[in-house]
C-alpha cells in the first residue's frame, strides 16, 4: 500500500519507518526543507535510539522516499496519516490549526478515494472537523473517509514502543476504512480496538491523562513522606507490586514534562470544561504538577541557606527525560528559570541536548560543569549519571552538596564519600 506520512517529527518517521519494515512504500512529507533535506540522507533531525539506522536501511531501499510537494504527495497516496503537531493554545486547548491546514491541503488535491488517519492527538470531534475542512475544499465529490488511530509511542523509545504496542486503537465508522486499517495493522500481535471516531479520540487523552494522575499522585504523596522522612521508592514499589496499581510510572521526581503530558491534560480539561462536565481530578494533577519544581527547589534553598545569589549551580541533564534532546516542558528547564531569578549562576550539562549558543552557560563534561559548583543538581535520568564516579567529583566542587531531582542515586553511598544528599522523599 503506499502511504503518505504529513509531518516528519517524532510520530511521523517513526510511523513511517514502522510501515516501512512491514513491507510498504512510504512517502514522508513536511513543510520544513531543512529536516526533507536531511532526512532524504538519512539524517534524523532529533535524537531517538534506534530511528537512524532504520532511516538509512530504508532511504537506501528506496522504501521511504521524503518530499515538500504536498500535490503530488496527495495524489500518489492512499492512506494518508496526519502526524502534525498540535500544541497547546493560550487557553489549554489543542490548537489544531496544522492538522487544519493538511485536511484543507488534502481537500484541495483530492484525485481519488483516500482514507486519512489522525495519528496526531487531537480532542474529541475532529474527525468530525476534519472531514468537514476536505469536503470545504473539494472540487468534486470524490469520497474519503476519516480516521482516528492515536498514537502511544514515548520518546527515548519510540521505535520498539511502536513496534511492540500493548493496543491498536482505530476509531472509524467505515467499514471501508476499517478494512484497510486492518490490513495495514495485519502484522502486529496485540489486540486492536475497532471503536467510533470520538471514543477513539478520547482513548488518548484519557491514557496520557491517567499516566500524569499516576506522577502527580506518587509526588504529592512524597512531599508527605518527606515530611515524615518515609522513603517514597519503598512506598512506590509497595503498592505498584499490586498488580491492580502496577509498578510504571509511580517514580517520584520533579514533575512530569514532555512535549504531551502538560498540554494533553490541559486539553482534557479544557474540552471537559466546554461541556460541562469539569475534570476536577485533572486540574488537582496539573496543580500538582505545577508545584513540584518549586517545592524541589524550596529544599535546595534551605538546604544551602536560604539564598542562592550568586552560588554557583551545576545542572545535569536538560532534556525532560532520559534518552531524549527534546527539551520541551522539561522540568529542568523550569527549575533553571528559577535559580537564575534567584541571582545563581547556572552552568549545565546533557549529553544529547545542544541549547541554542547564549541561553545558557553549557559544557561539554560533567567534570568541567561541576567544577567550582556549591551544589550540583540532577535533574534528567540519563544513564550517563547513574554511575559517575562522584570520589573524584567531590574533589572538583567547592560544597559538596548533592540533589537529586530523580531519586537515581544510592544516596548512603554518597553521604558515605560526605556529600550532603537531598532526594524527593529518598531517605
Ligand atoms: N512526541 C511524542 O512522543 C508523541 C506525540 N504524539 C502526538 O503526535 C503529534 C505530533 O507530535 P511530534 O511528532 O512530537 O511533533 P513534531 O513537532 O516533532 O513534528 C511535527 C512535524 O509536522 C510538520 N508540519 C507541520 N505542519 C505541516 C503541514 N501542513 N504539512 C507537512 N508537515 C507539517 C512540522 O514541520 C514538524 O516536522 C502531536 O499531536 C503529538 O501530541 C502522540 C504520541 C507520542
Ligand atoms: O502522547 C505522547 O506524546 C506520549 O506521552 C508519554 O510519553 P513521553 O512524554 O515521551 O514520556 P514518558 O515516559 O511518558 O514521560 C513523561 C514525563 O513523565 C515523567 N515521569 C515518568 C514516569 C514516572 O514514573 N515519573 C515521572 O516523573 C518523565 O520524566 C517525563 O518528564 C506517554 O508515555 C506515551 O504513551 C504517549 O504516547
Amino acid at each position: 500500500m503506499n502511504i503518505l506520512i504529513v509531518g516528519t517529527g517524532y510520530v511521523g518517521t517513526t510511523t513511517g519507518l514502522l510501515f516501512c519494515e512491514m513491507g510498504h512504500q512510504v512517502t514522508g512529507l513536511d513543510l520544513d526543507d531543512s529536516k526533507i533535506q536531511g532526512l532524504k540522507a538519512g539524517k534524523l533531525h532529533f535524537y531517538e535510539p534506534g530511528l537512524e539506522e532504520l532511516l538509512i536501511k530504508h532511504v537506501a531501499a528506496k522504501n521511504f522516499m521524503f518530499t515538500k510537494n504536498t500535490k503530488k504527495a496527495v495524489r500518489e497516496n492512499d492512506v494518508i496519516f496526519i502526524c502534525v503537531g498540535t500544541p497547546q493554545d493560550a487557553d489549554g486547548s489543542a490548537d489544531l490549526s496544522y492538522v487544519k491546514n493538511v485536511a484543507e491541503s488534502i481537500g484541495k488535491y483530492i484525485n481519488n478515494y483516500k482514507v486519512i488517519v489522525t495519528k496526531s492527538t487531537v480532542p474529541v470531534g475532529t474527525a468530525t472537523l476534519v472531514t468537514e475542512w476536505v469536503k470545504k475544499k473539494q472540487k468534486g465529490q470524490i469520497p474519503f473517509d476519516v480516521v482516528s488511530n492515536p498514537e502511544f509511542l514515548r520518546e527515548g523509545s519510540a521505535l520498539q514502543d511502536a513496534l511492540n504496542p500493548d493496543r491498536i486503537v482505530i476509531g472509524t465508522t467505515s467499514e471501508t476504512a476499517r478494512t484497510i486499517m486492518k490490513e495495514l495493522y495485519n502484522d502486529f500481535h496485540c489486540p486492536i480496538i475497532v471503536t467510533n471516531p470520538k471514543a477513539s479520540e478520547m482513548i488518548k487523552y484519557a491514557a496520557n491523562s491517567f499516566l500524569a494522575m499516576k506522577i502527580s499522585y506518587i509526588n504529592e504523596l512524597a512531599k508527605m513522606c518527606d515530611y515524615l522522612e518515609i522513603n517514597i521508592n519503598d512506598v512506590s514499589m509497595g503498592i505498584g507490586l499490586d498488580q491492580r496499581i502496577g509498578p510504571q510510572f509511580l517514580r517520584a521526581g520533579m514533575g512530569y514534562g514532555g512535549s504531551c503530558f502538560p498540554k494533553d491534560v490541559n486539553a482534557l480539561i479544557q474540552t471537559a470544561k466546554e461541556n460541562g462536565q469539569p475534570l476536577t481530578i485533572l486540574e488537582s494533577v496539573v496543580k500538582v504538577n505545577e508545584a513540584q519544581p518549586v517545592y524541589f527547589i524550596e529544599k535546595i534553598k534551605q538546604a544551602l541557606g536560604g539564598d542562592l545569589t550568586n552560588k554557583t549551580i551545576a545542572v545535569l541533564g536538560l532534556s525532560f527525560k532520559a534518552n531524549t534532546d527534546d527539551t520541551r516542558e522539561s522540568p529542568s528547564l523550569i527549575l533553571i528559570d528559577r535559580l537564575v531569578a534567584e541571582q545563581a549562576q547556572v552552568k549545565a550539562h546533557d549529553p544529547k541536548v545542544k541549547m541554542a549558543e547564549g541561553a545558557l552557560v553549557q559544557l561539554q563534561t560533567v567534570e568541567e560543569t561541576v567544577t567550582g559548583a556549591d551544589a550540583v543538581i540532577l535533574c534528567t535520568d540519563w544513564d550517563d549519571y547513574k554511575n559517575l564516579d562522584w570520589v573524584s567529583l567531590k574533589s572538583l566542587v567547592t560544597q559538596p552538596y548533592l540533589f537529586d531531582g530523580r531519586n537515581m542515586l544510592d544516596k548512603g553511598a554518597v553521604e558515605g564519600l560526605g556529600f550532603h544528599y537531598v532526594g524527593i522523599a529518598n531517605h
